[in-house]
């Protein structure tokens, strides 16, 4: 945990009118500098540790879909969390993917300051490098609470974004069946 981080959090709590000596908050500005670290961990992380050369040969050329990875992120203009799911789907040429590599890439990019759409394109990006697909397809479906909990205050409102990376932007076949697959059509 870093002590700097700690004696900001502590600054924040003076600054929001509380007293940081109060027995209840004597352990926040520890605990939540230690919380903060960890929803931002994905700072520290590369791809190469995160795959870990989980990579497998295989001649199967058939689109792979991991559907409904549940997604932790905060946003970077307001830093409060915006959570939904996310499906990703590549078109091997070769080598498939560890399955649980999957949604540790999505960790990896969640686990930072985002908005919704550089979220969504650095993961697509990142599959796109790791297993030199034939396509990569990401959605992601979220619910930000900087539009929830204060400024308009819609509580229904969901954000879709996407990115169709190789077939799957030249074909809109293949970009239908996906669609169709995680429930979009
Ligand atoms: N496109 C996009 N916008 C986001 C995301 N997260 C938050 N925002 C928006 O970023 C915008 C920041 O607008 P500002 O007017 O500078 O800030 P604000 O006064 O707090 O805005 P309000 O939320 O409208 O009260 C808001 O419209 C947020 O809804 C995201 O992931 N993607
Ligand atoms: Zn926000």
């Amino acid at each position: 945990m870093s002590p700097l981080l700690a004696s900001h959090y502590r600054e924040i709590l003076v600054g929001v009118g509380e007293n940081p000596e109060r027995e209840g908050l004597l352990d926040t500005p520890q605990r939540a500098a230690k919380a903060m670290q960890y929803l931002c961990n994905g700072y520290a992380m590369s791809l190469e540790d995160v795959t870990n050369g989980a990579l497998f040969e295989s001649q199967s050329d058939e689109m792979v879909i991991v559907s409904d990875i549940e997604l932790y992120s905060l946003c970077e203009h307001h830093m409060l969390p915006f959570i939904g799911k996310a499906h990703v789907a590549y078109i091997p040429t070769g080598r498939v993917l560890g399955l649980s590599k999957v949604a540790r890439v999505v960790d990896m990019f969640a686990r930072r300051l985002q908005i919704q759409e550089n979220l969504t394109r650095q993961i697509a990006q990142a599959i796109q490098q790791i297993t030199d697909a034939a396509g990569v397809a990401v959605v992601i479906e979220a619910r930000h609470m900087c539009m929830m909990m204060r400024g308009v205050e819609k509580q229904n409102s969901i954000m879709t974004s996407s990115v169709m990376l190789g077939a799957f932007r030249d074909s809109s076949t293949t970009r239908q069946e996906f669609l169709q697959l995680i429930g979009r059509r």
